[in-house]
């Protein structure tokens, strides 16, 4: 939904950034490999010590570089492939540090297993929800449906929630992470349904064709 509604507004946003450090030959590589360090520096930094407040602040201010590469490719006309390998495999690394970071610290001193184990299970969904995306398309099938919660979604629940919780806000931080993993899990079925639906289609229209990409896992 975010990814649909919001992105527009973003990208007019952030187009003056991304026109300026086009400008000054930063490359859109940089922004993403320099942003995906900095959500990673600024969740291990802050999160495994409980200071929520300024993490997210840290982790907000490197995370909109998700939203400026791209614009920086298109700007210079070279959106490549390898470009959008490196920036959706990145987007997993980041994910992975906040959660994990949060993980860390409830596991810890926050003393809380409940939330451990609820910050590790929207970790995994999370990275199976992209999982179930990049599968479908390595495959050559479309995975039409977004889903409930997308990264988006993910990355604006948790930190805002994280935020507030760093401010003192109660029961935020658990609300929003019961969120997270009951829409990721939703998520997760619609997207592999969209795919089971596609891949029917497909094999109405030429049937018995062999299994593609099946190299993978
Ligand atoms: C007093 C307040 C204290 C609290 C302070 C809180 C501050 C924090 C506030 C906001 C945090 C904002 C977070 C920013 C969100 C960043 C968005 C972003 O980068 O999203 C990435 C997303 C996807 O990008 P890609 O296309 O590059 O990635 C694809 C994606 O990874 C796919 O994964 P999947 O979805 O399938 O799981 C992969 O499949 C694919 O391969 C990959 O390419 O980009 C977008 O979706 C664009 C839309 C961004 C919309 C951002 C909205 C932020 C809006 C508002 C936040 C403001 C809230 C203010 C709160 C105040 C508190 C009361
Ligand atoms: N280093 C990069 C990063 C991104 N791209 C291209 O942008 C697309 C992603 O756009 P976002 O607005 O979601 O960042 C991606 O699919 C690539 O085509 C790039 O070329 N190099
Ligand atoms: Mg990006
Ligand atoms: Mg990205």
């Amino acid at each position: 939904m975010l990814n649909k509604y919001a992105r527009a507004f973003f990208t007019r946003v952030l187009n003056p950034f991304a026109s300026f450090l086009v400008r000054k030959g930063v490359s859109p590589d940089t922004v993403t490999l320099l942003g995906t360090l900095g959500v990673v520096v600024g969740a291990l930094i802050f999160f495994p010590f409980g200071h929520f407040f300024v993490g997210t602040l840290v982790i907000t201010a490197f995370i909109f570089s998700d939203l400026v590469d791209g614009n920086m490719a298109r700007q210079i006309g070279k959106s490549t492939k390898w470009g959008a390998f490196l920036d959706s495999t990145l987007d997993r690394v980041a994910d992975a540090a906040i959660f994990g970071a949060l993980a860390v610290w409830f596991a810890g001193d926050g003393d809380n297993l409940r939330l451990a184990v609820l910050c590790v299970f929207c970790l995994a969904s999370g990275q199976v929800v992209s999982y179930t995306k990049a599968r479908a398309e390595s495959l050559g099938l479309k995975c039409d449906v977004s889903g409930l919660v997308e990264r988006a979604e993910r990355l604006v629940g948790v930190l805002v929630a994280t935020g507030l919780s760093g401010l003192g806000v109660p029961w935020i931080q658990e609300i929003a992470l019961w969120g997270i993993a009951v829409g990721s899990f939703v998520t997760i079925f619609q997207r592999m349904l969209a795919v089971r639906k596609e891949a029917d289609g497909l094999e109405m229209t030429r049937p018995g064709s062999a299994p593609e990409g099946g190299g993978a896992a």
